[in-house]
């Protein structure tokens, strides 16, 4: 098993390695630092209360390294450029093997094209790999599967099947080389 590399939180992270980003866990201050406004880039939805913010914020650090959110600040502005998730699902089958999901993976309009979405999969597929997954799959459009062949992964094309409450056809896109 691959040991799991530490993802610093957002002291560790400003120590400052002279990266224009800072790819470090989620924090509860970044509510103020524009995460909700990158994530309704990805997906409309309404703003969040603080509170319902905090609520949520709890729930995923209760499921520790089994779930995480990855950010990049900016490191000129504090803003958050990007962002990502990770799911480590634990399985009876595979010998009680464990499958990491990428999710909800976002760069910013103005920070796209100079490999932060790269970055940030990347990041969240290694700490699926520390945490022991034998493979990470993950949904996506189909003009998305040449970023996500940048990532590494490779498109499956058969045996997948999807009860969806959204009228858009997916893709699913598994990295098989493992
Ligand atoms: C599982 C999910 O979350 S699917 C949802 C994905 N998110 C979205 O669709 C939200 C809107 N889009 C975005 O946020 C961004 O465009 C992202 C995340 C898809 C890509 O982020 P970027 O930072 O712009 O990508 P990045 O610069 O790291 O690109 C890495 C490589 O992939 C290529 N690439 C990027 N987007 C695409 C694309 N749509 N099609 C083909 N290749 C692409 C880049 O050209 C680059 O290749 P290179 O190394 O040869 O130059």
């Amino acid at each position: 098993m691959e040991k799991e590399k530490p993802i610093p939180t957002a002291a560790e992270a400003v120590a400052g390695d002279g990266e224009a980003y800072r790819i470090r866990k989620v924090e509860l201050a970044d509510i103020t630092k524009g995460f909700m406004d990158l994530l309704n880039q990805l997906s409309p939805s309404p703003p969040l209360t603080e509170e319902a913010f905090r609520a949520r914020f709890e729930e995923l650090a209760a499921l520790g390294g089994d779930h995480l959110v990855l950010v990049a600040e900016d490191a000129a502005t504090g803003r958050i450029a990007a962002a990502g998730a990770v799911l480590v699902e634990r399985k009876f089958i595979r010998r009680c093997g464990r499958v990491g999901h990428v999710e909800d993976v976002v760069v910013d309009a103005a920070a796209r094209g100079r490999g932060l979405g790269e970055r940030v999969v990347r990041r969240l597929v290694e700490h699926a790999e520390g945490r022991g997954c034998y493979k990470v799959i993950l949904n996506c459009t189909p003009e998305l599967t040449g970023f996500y062949a940048k990532c590494g992964f490779v498109e499956k094309n058969a045996g997948h099947y999807l009860l969806c409450f959204h009228t858009k056809p997916y893709y699913f896109i598994l990295r098989k080389n493992w």
